[in-house]
């Protein structure tokens, strides 16, 4: 039974294309919790936000990351605000090495720019907002993580290579 690995970061880190990766070479079910909420829900994340509000989404993330948490022998891909409640990046750790990915704010938006589904960013100065968010979650981020990424200058490649090595470092 070996540990899932858990990705957390800001919005456009990479944690649902590391995932994707890690699932198919390691040979390990990929989940995305995002993913998972719409497909439960049967409505895309805009939408929940639009029709519901913030705190509703929430509340769904809190009950995905509590049933995923009971898994093992999983990549968990996790929305960016996966830690604003420490009860859910608790349970996330009980059964998985954390993986912080990490970028600065050009590169966010640069990255997220080509899609235009992250209702947060819907407003007027994303950039701004970017800033913002990353200055206010930072030690959310960084207080539960078993090891960190800087993902600005390297390869999807090279990020897998990082966190393949240091997972069978320690199941
Ligand atoms: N290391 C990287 N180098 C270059 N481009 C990258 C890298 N990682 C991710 N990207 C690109 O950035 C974009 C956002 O990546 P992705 O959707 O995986 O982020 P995310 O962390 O899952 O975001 P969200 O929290 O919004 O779901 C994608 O177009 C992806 O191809
Ligand atoms: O950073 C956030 O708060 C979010 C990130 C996305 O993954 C989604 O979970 C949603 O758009 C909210
Ligand atoms: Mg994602």
């Amino acid at each position: 039974m070996k540990k899932n690995i858990v990705l957390i970061g800001y919005m456009g880190t990479g944690k649902s294309t590391i995932g994707k990766i890690l699932s198919k070479e390691l040979k390990m079910e990929f989940i995305d919790t995002d993913l998972l909420i719409e497909k439960n829900i049967k409505m895309s994340i805009k939408d929940i936000f639009e029709n519901f509000g913030e705190k509703y989404f929430r509340d769904l993330e809190s009950k995905i990351a509590k049933e995923v948490s009971k898994l093992n022998n999983k990549i968990i891909s996790t929305g960016g605000g996966i830690v604003l409640r420490d009860e859910n990046i608790n349970n996330l750790k009980k059964t998985g090495m954390v993986v912080l990915l990490k970028a600065n704010a050009d590169t966010i938006y640069e990255r997220v720019s080509k899609n235009s589904d992250r209702p947060l960013l819907n407003v007027e100065n994303p950039k701004e907002k970017i800033n913002k968010m990353l200055i206010e979650r930072k030690l959310n981020y960084e207080r539960f993580k078993d090891i960190e990424i800087e993902t600005d200058n390297k390869t999807v490649n090279e990020i897998f290579e990082i966190i393949k090595e240091n997972y069978f470092k320690t199941v």
